[in-house]
Formats: structure tokens, C-alpha cells, sequence
């Protein structure tokens, strides 16, 4: 009979959050392995080391146990093995709503089991009557939305320490911002020493759109028109809501410099940043080869970041910035998903930063939505130009809407911004190679023009 080890080894790779995909897994050992609810289905929370080549990473795994597996279950099936003297179904427990109820049980109650502990919000209370579902979002983690209520989100790759979006959602909360989901609780455990943030759960926003699906249909809209009309009439129109999110992301801005330290580094620390700029470059490259073509134009972005002679305002800013993490509700955008970029160390997402860089991911972003429907289109490079259209005209409504909100963006920051840019894209590359091929294309692109 398959291992645990073996069975795990076998599916995760199969997972839209495995970031190794592609590589083969060298070792795969459980770390912790903590039974949440004992008996039939019961519940056990994982913590697995995935080796690949020289590159560890740690992933969490929620596994329901069975003794037979309903049909509502055999597709998030993992195998069976020996557990406890007997053969059971192990499977993806995040599917099953009869297990999730734990997890709010277990917030509301504050609960500890072993070294996992749940955490419900100060002066909040839980629902714990709601039942979830799984989102089917292209997603870095796994969420759950609990009727429509709240959504857990699961961090599937772990790193040590108290993850940045529970810190700045709390906070900005508190401070009573209008761009924050409410938060309700968390789960967390130790991991080397260090509180480390397993799940955490918001309030959903059951009658919002996300920013990425608004713009793709906008982008669809204005490939449907006769070329020679003016993006400006072509139905959905995105400009304005891109104005809107520019002043939205100012306050956002705004209420993180209110709410958490703020410095300058000043002109031989910038260089120090463009130093590590290049040093992800390099390892991109090496990880990426197509990249290899480009790297001079982000090299030479760089150099004119590194010869700036002016100090940089720094703040806790979002760090992964784009499209999929705003969402309009019949108020205003709201921000999501402040935990930076998936995989970098924690300390390097936490790290104070020019706000700059979200502007960035944000004008990235519009670049990604006026491609992403040109790959595998017929007639794609006709609507190249309306491609590059969308993007100026909404990245331009977005820097202005930045500004109005009290956003600062003064004209000597072009060298940064366009450095911040390249510095993403490169991150992008490495992003898609690892996790979806086929659009490595659109970050590419990137460097395709000197700016
Ligand atoms: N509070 C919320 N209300 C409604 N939908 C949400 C909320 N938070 C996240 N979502 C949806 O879940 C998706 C993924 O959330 P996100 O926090 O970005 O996860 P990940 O870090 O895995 O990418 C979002 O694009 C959005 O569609
Ligand atoms: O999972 P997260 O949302 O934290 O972020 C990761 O996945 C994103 C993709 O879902 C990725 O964003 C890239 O693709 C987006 C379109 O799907 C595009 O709007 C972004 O501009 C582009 O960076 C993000 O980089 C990654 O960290």
C-alpha cells in the first residue's frame, strides 16, 4: 500500500498552488501532522517539506479522512493508505463543508488543538451556522466562502512568521478605512520559533466585481468595436473606475504611512536595491532563458535608478499589486491579499518600500489585461494597437486618479517607476514559467519597449 508521503508526493504537484511545477520532487516528508477532528470524516492538518533540487518549500494540507468516500468526493480524492490499523480515503478536506464548520467552530471558540491555534477577532462574532464552498479562482492559496458571510483564506506555501496581511488588515481596520475587508479570525502555529499565520478570514464582499475581471470585459468590449472608434465610446469604457482605484490606492497608501513606521533611503542604499535588482535578474534568467534576450533593458533600468540622486520615501506598501486584488463594491474598490508576493521571505514582504512599487504592479497589470486575450487569437497582432491603447489610456486615468488622491508622483520619479516596472515584470516571468507557461509571452513583453 502507498505512504502518506507517497500519496501526498503523487497530488500535489497536480495543485494550482504547487509553485515547483514541472520540477520533479526529490523529497517530500511530513513536518507536523495534527489531528483537528478525530473519527469518520475526521480532519488533519499537514505541514509537508517539498525538496527540488537545492530548494526547499513548505506547504499546508488540510486532509479529510474516510472510511468510504462519497461520490460528492472521488474527484478531490488523494488515494487510500493505512491509518490508524485500518484503510482509509485520505482527500482534499477543503471540499468537504462538513469539515470547514470546524475551522469557524474553531475560530469562534478560540480553540487549540496542539500546536495549531484559532483565533476569532477582538469583539467580532462567528456565524458558525454558514457552510462553505471552495472558490474557483486562479489562486495563489485556497479560499473557502462560508455562505455569504465570510472567506478563509488557506496559505498553501508557508514561510515563518506572521504573514504581512494579517498585520495590515487589522490595523487598517481598526483605523476604520472603507478600503479593507473586515477582518473576523485566524489560525495559526509555530514554525521555527515564529507565530506563523496558517489562515485568515474575512468578511466577503458578496455583491463586488474583481478589477480584473471589469477590465478584461472592458478590453473585450473595445476589441469588439470598428478600429476607428475612440476607445473613449467604445462600451465599458475603463477609465473611469481606473481613476477611481488611483485615488482609492493613494488612500490606501495614505492609511499605511498613518498606520506603521515610514523612512527614506537615501541615494547609496538605492543603489544597494538596484544591486538586488539585478541579482533576481540574474536568477531569473538562469531560471527562465527567454529572459536572457531582455535583460538589458531591465539592466539598463536599473543603472539609471542606481545613478538617482534624491532619497526615495519608504512605507509598508501592498507588494503584489494588481487587478486580482481590488474589488469594486457598490461604494468604492476595496484592496485585498496585502501579504506581498507569494514566496519571497517574509522579511523581505514586510520591509518598507516606495509606494511606488504598487503603482507599478498596478500599471503591469493593465499591460496583462489588454494582452492576455490577444494570445492564441486570430487576427492578435491587428488588435495589437488597440492592445497598447487600453492599456495608456487606463494606466494614464489611474496615475492621474493616484495624484488626485494625494498620491506622490513627481516627474523625476519616472527612472523609478520605470525600473519598479521591469523589476515586476522579471518577478512575472519567473511567476508564469513556474505556474502557467503559456502566458510568459505577456510579461515579456514587457521589455519590448524602452519606455
Ligand atoms: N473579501 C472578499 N470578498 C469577496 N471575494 C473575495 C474576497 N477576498 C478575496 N476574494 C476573491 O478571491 C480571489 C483570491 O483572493 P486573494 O486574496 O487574492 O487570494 P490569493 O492570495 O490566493 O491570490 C480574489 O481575486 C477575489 O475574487
Ligand atoms: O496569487 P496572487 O494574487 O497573490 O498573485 C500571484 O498570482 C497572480 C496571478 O493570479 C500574479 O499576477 C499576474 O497575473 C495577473 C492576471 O492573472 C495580472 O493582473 C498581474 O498584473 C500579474 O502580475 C501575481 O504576479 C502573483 O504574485
Amino acid at each position: 500500500m502507498t505512504s502518506l508521503h507517497g500519496l501526498l508526493a503523487g497530488w500535489i504537484t497536480g495543485q494550482r498552488w504547487f509553485a515547483g511545477k514541472g520540477r520533479a520532487i526529490d523529497d517530500l516528508s511530513v513536518e507536523t501532522l495534527t489531528e483537528i477532528v478525530a473519527g469518520d470524516p475526521g480532519l488533519v492538518h499537514l505541514i509537508v517539506s517539498v525538496r527540488q533540487e537545492e530548494r526547499r518549500t513548505r506547504y499546508q494540507i488540510l486532509a479529510g479522512l474516510r472510511d468510504h468516500l462519497p461520490d460528492r468526493l472521488k474527484h478531490v480524492g488523494i488515494g487510500t493508505c493505512e491509518w490508524g490499523g485500518r484503510e482509509r480515503h485520505v482527500y482534499d478536506a477543503m471540499h468537504d463543508a462538513s469539515l470547514t464548520e470546524h475551522l469557524l467552530r474553531g475560530m469562534d471558540a478560540d480553540r487549540r488543538v496542539n500546536g495549531v491555534a484559532f483565533h476569532r477577532v477582538a469583539g467580532v462574532s462567528i456565524d458558525t451556522t454558514q457552510r462553505s464552498l471552495v472558490l474557483t479562482a486562479e489562486q495563489s492559496n485556497t479560499s473557502l466562502v462560508y455562505g455569504d458571510a465570510y472567506i478563509l483564506k488557506l496559505f498553501r506555501q508557508l514561510n515563518a512568521g506572521v504573514n504581512p496581511e494579517l498585520e495590515i488588515i487589522t490595523a487598517l481596520a481598526g483605523a476604520g478605512s472603507a478600503h479593507v475587508a473586515r477582518p473576523y479570525g485566524w489560525i495559526e502555529t509555530g514554525l521555527d520559533g515564529e507565530p506563523t499565520t496558517l489562515a485568515i478570514m474575512q468578511e466577503y464582499l458578496p455583491n463586488a466585481n474583481d478589477g480584473w475581471t471589469m477590465a478584461l470585459t472592458s478590453v473585450r468590449d473595445l476589441y469588439a468595436c470598428p478600429d476607428a472608434m475612440p476607445a473613449e465610446d467604445a462600451g465599458g469604457d475603463f477609465a473611469a473606475e481606473a481613476g477611481r482605484l488611483g485615488q482609492a490606492t493613494a488612500q490606501v497608501h495614505r492609511e499605511l504611512a498613518e498606520s506603521f513606521p515610514t523612512g527614506v533611503v537615501e541615494p547609496p542604499e538605492i543603489k544597494r536595491m538596484t544591486e538586488r535588482f539585478r541579482r533576481r535578474l540574474d536568477r531569473a534568467v538562469a531560471e527562465v532563458p527567454p529572459l536572457a534576450r531582455h535583460a538589458e533593458v531591465a539592466a539598463r533600468a536599473y543603472d539609471r535608478m542606481a545613478d538617482l540622486e534624491h532619497e526615495i520615501t519608504v512605507q509598508r506598501v501592498h507588494g503584489d499589486y494588481h487587478l486580482g486584488q481590488v474589488m469594486r463594491t457598490t461604494g468604492d474598490w476595496v484592496v485585498l491579499d496585502f501579504e506581498g508576493e507569494p514566496g519571497q521571505p517574509l522579511a523581505e514582504r514586510r520591509a518598507l518600500d516606495s509606494p511606488l512599487r504598487d503603482v507599478a504592479g498596478m500599471l503591469r497589470s493593465f499591460d496583462y489585461a489588454a494582452r492576455h486575450l490577444l494570445a492564441d487569437r486570430p487576427g492578435a497582432e491587428r488588435l495589437e494597437g488597440r492592445a497598447r491603447e487600453w492599456a495608456a489610456r487606463n494606466k494614464a486615468a489611474f496615475l492621474a486618479g493616484y495624484s488626485e488622491g494625494g498620491g506622490h508622483i513627481r516627474g523625476a520619479d519616472a527612472v523609478l517607476l520605470r525600473a519598479l516596472e521591469l523589476s515586476k515584470a522579471v518577478y512575472e516571468v519567473v511567476y508564469e514559467a513556474r505556474n502557467r507557461p503559456s502566458w510568459l509571452p505577456i510579461p515579456l513583453a514587457a521589455f519590448g519597449d524602452e519606455g
